[in-house]
């Protein structure tokens, strides 16, 4: 099983993101980098952490009308991304957009109901109706618009997964047993969104807020392994 595991390195500092890189890299299989690291680094930080020799998870969830997302997608194509992620509430034309102007290789993947909001909060934005419901509609607007896939929660992946052969599922809001839940509202442990069919796991400050990074990041990856070793429910 090749390594999972995306670390999100959200910090505005380049030179700790570098060496946290550093330390972590044998633990893990690839580096997200999102919009707080983006806005002080740019696109020159990207590159600079490209050279740690991991796949990098570029995570600006576009969310535009369609010329502007094109063109923005348009313009990162060069930091050679291997996932990219826009909001799937963008609607089609924008998937379409940001999927047509994506190297081949990089995996566009669209942000469903972030897993930091509950039902009461979709209500408040007037999406009545489960999150499952709403990650439903927003992986079949995403996969008919010809995106590679999704990023949901573990509460969903299973029953999305399921629904989707061959698509791709980013799961946020992972917390090994016991660690601090912090903004998150849907969140299940690394090992149990694996088992329900995650493709990428992203996981933050259980790693990088750790008194030793580095053990804890060996220590998920030990727990994947050891739960893949076991049947599904054990
Ligand atoms: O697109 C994401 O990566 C994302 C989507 C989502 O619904 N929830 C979510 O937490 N994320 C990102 O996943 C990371 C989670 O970080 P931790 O909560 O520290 O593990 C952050 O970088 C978020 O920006």
């Amino acid at each position: 099983m090749s390594n999972p595991v995306f670390v999100a390195l959200d910090t505005p500092d380049l030179r700790a993101a570098e060496a946290l890189a550093r330390s972590i890299a044998p633990h893990v299989g690839g580096l997200k980098l999102g919009l707080e690291f983006f806005a002080a680094n740019g696109p020159a930080g990207v590159r600079f952490l490209g050279e740690v020799g991991l796949p990098i998870f570029l995570d600006l969830k576009l969310h535009d009308i369609p010329n502007t997302v094109g063109k923005a997608v348009a313009a990162l194509a060069p930091l050679a991304p291997a996932i990219l992620t826009v909001h799937a509430a963008g609607g089609r034309a924008m998937l379409e957009a940001a999927r047509a102007a994506a190297p081949p290789a990089c995996k566009v993947v669209a942000v469903t109901v972030l897993t930091s909001l509950d039902a009461a909060d979709l209500a408040q934005a007037g999406v009545h109706g489960t999150p499952a419901a709403q990650v439903d509609r927003l992986a079949d607007l995403t996969r008919a618009a010809g995106c590679d896939g999704i990023v949901c929660s573990g509460e969903e992946v299973g029953q999305v997964s399921a629904r989707w052969p061959g698509g791709t599922f980013v799961v946020p809001g992972l917390r090994p047993a016991g660690s601090d839940v912090g903004d998150q509202k849907r969140v299940l442990t690394p090992a149990d969104a694996l088992q329900r069919g995650a493709s990428v796991l992203v996981i933050g400050r259980p790693i990088t807020g750790a008194p030793d990074p580095a053990e804890a990041a060996r220590a998920i990856a030990a727990s994947l392994k050891a739960s893949a070793a076991l049947p599904a429910g054990v």
